[in-house]
C-alpha cells in the first residue's frame, strides 16, 4: 500500500489535493474587524463559491481527487470521545467571554443532528445573538460574536503543510488562524485514511509561527522556506532537524527572506515553481535577496547564509542547467505590484508547465503562456479579497514523482 501521502516537488502530477469550499464564516466578516481576520474586503458568498465550484472543477477534469477538509474532519471524528475532544479544544481555543455563553455553546454544538453540521458551525463562529443565555445583557462593547468566524479556512495551504510523506501541523502567526490548526490536528491524527504512517513533523502548540504559504518542495532533497511576516528562521530551524532526522531524503532547506511586509506574507505570494527549471517571481523581491541554507552538520544542523544569486543557487542545488525566472507581471513594476496583489505570482502546478491561476492577471498570465506554460485560468474576483489565490487554496496530498 502506497502511503497516504507523497509530496516530493511543487511540479509532479497532481492526484490528490484538500481544499476547503468558502462557507458562512464569509457572512460573519464586517467592516471593522477585517485587519484582525486578516481580509481586505468582504466576498459576495455565493459568487466566491461559485468560483471555487469552478476551481474544483478544473481540478477533477484533470483527474485531480479533490477532498475537502470539512468532509475530513467530519469523517475524523470517529467516535464520541474524540467528538467531544474535538469540542473541548474547539471551545477551550475560541476565546469565549462567560461561562454561561460555553455552557449555550457547547449545547447548541452537540445538538446539531450531524457531525458535518458541527464541523461547519465551529468554522462560521457564533453570534451573540444566537444565544438565549445572552437576551437582553448589555456588554461594554458592541461587539455582535461570542466566537469568531475562521474566514481564511479557504486557504488550505497555511495551517498544515504536507512535505514528503509527513505533515507540518503548523503554529500560525496571527491569532485568528492559529485555530484553524485544530482540522488539521484532528484529521492526520484520527482520519482513517491518515492516521498510520504520517509523520507530523512540526506541532500547532510550538513556540514559533511558521505556515504552509512559506513552505515549497523545490525537489526530493530540496525545500525552500520563505522566513517572512509569517514564519521565523527559529521554526525553520526546528523544521529542518526534524525533516532530516525523519530520513525522508530531503538534506537542505533554503531559508529565503522576503521581508515582513503583508503584501509578501507568503513565500508563494512572490515566488512558485511551475516547470523543472521555471519559476514565477515577483520583481520587488529579487534585489538583494537573502538566502541562508540549512544542512545536517553531525547531529545537529548548520546555517550559512549564501552569496550566490537565487538563480546560480537554483541551479546548482536543483542540478539544473538552465533556471527561467519569470516575472510577475513581465517585470514591468506597475503591472506587478497590481497582478501580485491579486496573486498573479501565486500559481498552483497541477504538472509540470502546467498551472493554474487567476484570470484576472492578464499581463502575467500572457507572459506564462509565451513561456511555454499550459494555463488554466479561473475567476477569482470574489475568493481574491481574502488574499490569496489558487496555491493558497490548496494542499496537495499526493503527486506523482518527476
Ligand atoms: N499561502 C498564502 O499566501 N495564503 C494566503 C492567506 C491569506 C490570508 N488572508 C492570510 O492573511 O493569512
Amino acid at each position: 500500500m502506497s502511503k497516504p501521502i507523497n509530496v516530493y516537488s511543487e511540479i509532479g502530477p497532481l492526484k490528490t489535493v484538500v481544499v476547503h469550499r468558502p462557507g458562512k464564516e464569509l457572512e460573519n466578516l464586517m467592516p471593522d474587524h477585517l485587519d484582525r481576520l486578516l481580509f481586505d474586503d468582504i466576498p459576495f458568498l455565493a459568487d466566491a463559491q461559485k468560483e471555487h465550484d469552478q476551481f474544483k472543477e478544473v481540478l477533477e477534469e484533470k483527474g485531480i481527487e479533490v477532498l475537502y477538509l470539512e468532509d475530513l474532519a467530519t469523517e475524523a471524528l470517529t467516535d464520541n470521545l474524540i467528538k467531544e475532544a474535538f469540542i473541548d479544544e474547539y471551545l477551550s481555543e475560541a476565546n469565549i467571554e462567560t461561562i454561561e455563553e460555553t455552557n449555550e455553546i457547547r449545547q447548541l454544538l452537540e445538538k446539531l443532528p450531524t457531525n458535518r453540521e458541527l464541523i461547519d458551525k465551529t468554522i462560521e463562529g457564533v453570534r451573540r445573538e444566537e444565544l438565549t443565555s445572552l437576551a437582553g445583557v448589555k456588554f461594554e462593547n458592541d461587539y455582535p460574536f461570542a466566537i469568531d468566524p475562521m474566514p481564511n479556512l479557504y486557504f488550505t495551504r497555511d495551517p498544515f503543510a504536507t512535505i514528503g510523506s509527513g505533515v507540518s501541523i503548523n503554529r500560525m502567526y496571527a491569532t485568528t488562524r492559529r485555530r484553524e490548526t485544530i482540522y488539521g490536528n484532528y484529521i492526520f491524527t484520527y482520519h482513517p485514511r491518515f492516521k498510520e504512517d504520517v509523520p507530523m513533523l512540526y506541532g500547532r502548540d510550538q513556540a514559533t509561527s511558521i505556515e504552509g504559504g512559506d513552505i515549497l518542495v523545490l525537489s526530493k532533497e530540496v525545500l525552500a522556506i520563505g522566513i517572512s511576516q509569517r514564519t521565523d528562521l527559529e521554526s525553520i530551524k526546528r523544521l529542518s532537524r526534524t525533516i532530516f532526522a525523519s530520513d525522508q531524503g530531503f538534506n537542505r532547506v533554503l531559508g529565503i527572506d522576503i521581508g515582513k511586509e503583508r503584501k509578501f506574507m507568503h513565500l508563494d505570494t512572490v515566488f512558485t515553481m511551475i516547470d523543472h527549471d521555471k519559476f514565477t517571481i515577483h520583481p520587488e523581491i529579487e534585489t538583494n535577496l537573502k538566502v541562508y541554507t540549512i544542512t545536517q552538520a553531525g547531529d545537529d544542523i548548520s546555517v550559512t547564509e549564501e552569496r550566490e544569486s537565487l538563480e546560480n543557487l537554483l541551479a546548482s542545488y536543483l542540478k539544473l542547467d538552465n533556471v527561467q525566472l519569470i516575472p510577475c507581471a513581465g517585470g514591468n513594476i506597475t503591472d506587478a505590484a497590481r497582478e501580485q496583489w491579486n496573486d498573479g505570482t501565486n500559481t498552483l502546478t497541477i504538472a509540470p508547465g502546467e498551472v493554474v491561476v487567476y484570470n484576472r492577471n492578464t499581463v502575467t498570465n500572457k507572459k506564462l503562456r509565451e513561456a511555454g506554460i499550459k494555463v488554466h485560468e479561473i475567476p477569482g474576483s470574489e475568493l481574491v479579497r481574502g488574499r490569496g489565490g489558487p496555491r493558497c487554496m490548496s494542499m496537495p496530498i499526493y503527486r506523482e514523482e518527476i
